[in-house]
């Protein structure tokens, strides 16, 4: 037989296949990983049965349940799963047949949803990679304010839905959004709460705010389901059911690909074998990135949609025993062709320190045009995927074909769960906990200290101009820390910035 039938993991009825003829697992290196491989599918198993998954926080880690409710542990939770599953087609469905119209007496066309990482992402992806029927999306991801202005340049106020999502309920680039968001409102005299809704956990801050001001509707969130994969939770599903997409396709392409990958049956489970590849690529210590390629422009957030699902989950530390390993699998990648001319040039000829994972589809609905001969785009296209592929693996780089029939509702919640379900089992085989994000604390605590700073350092600022050294001696702070408080003071307009020839010499005055 040859390699590529070999290597291939087909699910034909799903209309994918894996093809790891470019990164072919061996007899020799399935027989040397059997042992982890075995004790990564009793950790699945046990994951899905409502163990206490994420160790550090407590807590079950429950998403595989999310699209079937029968699997989780008991009825209580069951309900928790079904009962809102329920509610947002029921709520979606009144908001696009105008039932619920917007306090204007318009319908709804405009969904602003608010939120950052695992409670961004999901919902951007399926925006981009889903046709819209329903409602038009826009996102407020960042605190950045210039951003944030310029998406809510755009959206009808009188007709816009605001979406605020925060599993905790606490994040303060979300609650800046909120807060920026609302004040938009106020200026052009829409008043927000009506117009707004809450997905979080139940009576965090968001939660408490959502329900003094009485805004439309609260969805809460499950403390059992992590952020980053959270789109299969009502986080993703609120705002896709908004967009139109038919969510039953979605969550039904996740539970097939669940079930599919849920054998213990290495040769046929493409969710073991995509974490087998990555460990062989990497030495099981996450050596070489993935670069993910997908040659289909509705796919282009599908990397950044994994860099938080594989690079939260995977860069760690600790290792479960808590010796200090290390660990991590980075990701990028864009779209192809187009990265053909930016940086395949480096993966075919510069340091081979990655992977590729191809991701084809292989139907395009307009492909009609003869662009050259009797060659379409679509024909192009292949042609650049296959011939890419052959490039790079002519240079001994390795890579992985994903291929799918097309992109819709089905195909994509099957490509989640394949990449969540991979995600289990390679946490498993190098063993860490792949739940929970303790490396993230430490910016966000670091954050806080500057913004205390910067109240401090304005409190400071005198009408004689000092530098940053006599500020920070006066106030017993870092110089350079002060520096950069104001600097920023100055641009934001509070204070006057007198640029000398080296930066420490600058003064600053109120
Ligand atoms: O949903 P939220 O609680 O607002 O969290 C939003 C995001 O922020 C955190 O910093 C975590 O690292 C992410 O995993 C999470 O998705």
């Amino acid at each position: 037989m040859k390699l590529y039938a070999q290597q291939l993991v087909r699910y034909p009825e799903m209309g994918i296949s894996l093809d790891f003829s470019k990164l072919p697992l061996t007899p020799e290196f399935l027989a040397e990983m059997q042992p982890l491989i075995e004790r990564a599918y009793a950790d699945i198993k046990s994951l899905e049965s409502g163990a206490i998954a994420n160790p550090d926080e407590n807590r079950m880690v429950g998403h595989y349940w999310l699209r079937n409710a029968s699997l989780a542990p008991n009825a209580e939770l069951k309900a928790e799963i079904d009962r809102p599953i329920a509610d947002i087609k029921e709520f979606a469905s009144r908001i696009l047949d105008g039932s619920i119209q917007a306090p204007s007496g318009r319908k709804y066309t405009t969904a602003l949803i608010i939120g950052i990482g695992g409670s961004a992402l999901g919902p951007e992806l399926v925006a981009d990679a889903l046709p819209n029927t329903g409602l038009k999306l826009a996102f407020l991801d960042n605190t950045d304010p210039d951003g944030m202005q310029k998406v809510l340049d755009t959206v009808p106020l009188q007709e816009t839905i605001a979406v605020v999502i925060s599993k905790s309920g606490g994040t303060p680039e979300t609650r800046n959004g909120m807060v920026f968001a609302q004040d938009f409102f106020r200026k052009n005299g829409v008043a927000f709460a009506p117009q707004a809704v809450a997905i979080t956990g139940c009576g965090s801050k968001l939660d408490k705010v959502a329900e003094a001001e009485g805004w439309l509707k609260r969805f809460p969130m499950e403390d059992w389901v992590g952020g980053r994969t959270s789109v299969t939770s009502v986080v993703g599903l609120l705002p896709a059911a908004l967009q139109g997409v038919d969510i039953d396709s979605l969550l039904k392409g996740a539970a097939d690909m669940d079930a599919k990958t849920r054998c213990t049956d290495t040769a046929h489970n493409a969710a073991m074998k995509l974490a087998l590849a990555w460990y062989k690529a990497g030495e099981g210590k996450g050596k070489k990135d993935m670069v993910v390629l997908p040659y289909k422009d509705a796919l282009v957030l599908f990397s950044k949609y994994l860099q938080q699902l594989i690079m939260e989950s995977i860069g760690k530390k600790l290792d479960l025993d808590g010796n200090i390993v290390h660990q991590g699998l980075a990701v990028y990648g864009n779209k192809g062709s187009t990265d053909q001319h930016a940086y395949v040039q480096q993966l075919r000829d510069g340091i081979d320190n990655f992977f590729v994972t191809f991701i084809e589809v292989r139907k395009a609905a307009h492909d009609q045009v003869l662009v050259e001969n009797a060659f379409t785009s679509g024909d192009f296209l292949q042609g650049f995927l296959r011939g890419t592929r052959e490039a790079l693996a002519e240079s001994g780089r390795a890579s992985i074909t994903i291929s799918i029939d097309e992109v819709d509702a089905y195909s994509l919640g099957m490509l989640i769960a394949l990449f969540e379900r991979a995600v289990s089992y390679y946490a498993s085989l190098v063993h860490i906990n792949a739940y929970h994000q303790p490396g993230v604390e430490a910016g966000k605590k670091a954050a806080g200290i500057f913004l205390a700073l910067l109240q401090q350092v304005r409190d400071a600022l005198a009408s004689t101009p000092e530098t940053a050294g006599q500020i920070a001696g006066r106030i017993g702070a870092d110089e350079e820390a002060v520096y950069h408080c104001l600097v920023h003071i100055a641009e934001s307009g509070s204070a006057t910035w007198t640029q000398a020839d080296c930066a420490c010499r600058d003064t600053f005055a109120k």
